[in-house]
């Protein structure tokens, strides 16, 4: 049986394999539409009953967050202490081990708040339910619900309207990042004119051929923008292209992680074994797909 002290939640990361900038709103905000996946591993929240709330970081991207009081899974909890002070626990002492690098474009510290919610949903016994944390999620950044429901979802509005994908094929994926921090709030500013809405093709059920001719059709318009404040997303992509199998290479969300697409996760793996060798000062991560089955 689980015990209270061994809960924990997986965050992993988000991966926008299309991203389409459709308009603006007036406050500033950007309306997108994107196809957003999930690998199967990634960042790991725990939690422990305790008095107050308090969080320890680890891992190997660890250091950028230390200090920072303002880390998104204490922000997370607070969230769910004011919204529910009777029914939530007094605290939790909570462990974020950080393997995700930050301001990436994968979402990590959205995936980190939407693990959170989960994980303090069940060690307080909140009985919220999917619906429930994921409207709480948007109010701490608009990649946060998606994050909660972590299955392939088709985004749009600023990420709060979300449709299932059902069916996606198994694929391996390769996600490379070449140290840089790219700043989310940059790149929108950097957008030239907006391209807006296109027809995007179904892709519910899809075989992995499938995936590859309709993702071709789309792209991430956050790209060129994002190359112009960090041009090593280019040569990423560039060596991306080059690797054996890779049948689609594409940068994620806004920046300046960038994946590959294999028909297997062992392709993907191999893909990463000569990343690391040839470029042994990016960061790179294989898997696979999460179809949500
Ligand atoms: C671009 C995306 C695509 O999935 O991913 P990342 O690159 O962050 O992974 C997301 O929309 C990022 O979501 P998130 O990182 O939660 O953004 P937020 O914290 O809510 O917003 C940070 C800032 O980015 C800009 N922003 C964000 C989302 C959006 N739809 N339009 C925007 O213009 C705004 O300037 C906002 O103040
Ligand atoms: N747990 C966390 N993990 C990552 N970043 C965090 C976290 N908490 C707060 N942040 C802040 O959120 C910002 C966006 O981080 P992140 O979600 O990793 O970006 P992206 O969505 O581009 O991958 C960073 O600048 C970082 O300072």
């Amino acid at each position: 049986m689980t015990q209270p002290g061994n809960l924990f939640e997986v965050a992993p990361p988000k991966i926008n394999l299309f991203l389409h900038v459709t308009g603006r709103r007036e406050d500033g905000y950007h309306l997108l539409e994107s196809l957003a996946v999930f690998l199967t591993h990634g960042d790991r929240v725990s939690a422990q009953a305790d008095t107050a709330v308090s969080l320890a970081v680890a891992g190997p991207f660890a250091a950028p967050l230390q200090g920072d009081g303002s880390n998104l899974v204490t922000q997370a909890a607070a969230l769910l202490q004011s919204r529910y002070p009777q029914a939530a626990g007094a605290g939790a002492r909570l462990t974020l081990k950080k393997v995700l690098p930050v301001a990436s474009g994968i979402g990590g510290g959205s995936a980190d708040a939407a693990a959170t919610l989960r994980l303090l949903n069940r060690l307080w016994g909140l009985g919220l339910g999917r619906e429930a944390l994921s409207a709480l999620g948007e109010e701490l950044g608009a990649d946060v619900p998606v994050c909660v429901r972590g299955r392939p979802a088709l985004m749009s509005g600023i990420g709060e309207t979300l449709i299932d994908v059902p069916g996606l094929p198994e694929a391996g994926i390769l996600l490379v990042n070449p140290g840089v921090e790219v700043s989310t709030p940059q790149v929108f500013k950097a957008l030239g004119p907006l391209k807006g809405a296109r027809p995007v093709p179904d892709f519910s059920g899809v075989s992995f051929a499938g995936l590859i001719d309709g993702l071709r059709q789309c792209e991430n318009d956050l790209q060129p923008a994002a190359i112009r404040l960090c041009p090593e997303i280019k040569q990423v992509l560039a060596v991306l292209d080059g690797l054996e199998g890779a049948r689609l290479t594409r940068m994620s969300g806004s920046g300046a992680t960038c994946f590959a697409l294999f028909s297997s996760e062992e392709e993907a793996r191999q893909a990463a074994q000569k990343i690391a060798s040839d470029h042994p000062r990016w960061w790179g991560m294989a898997g696979r797909l999460d179809t949500g089955a």
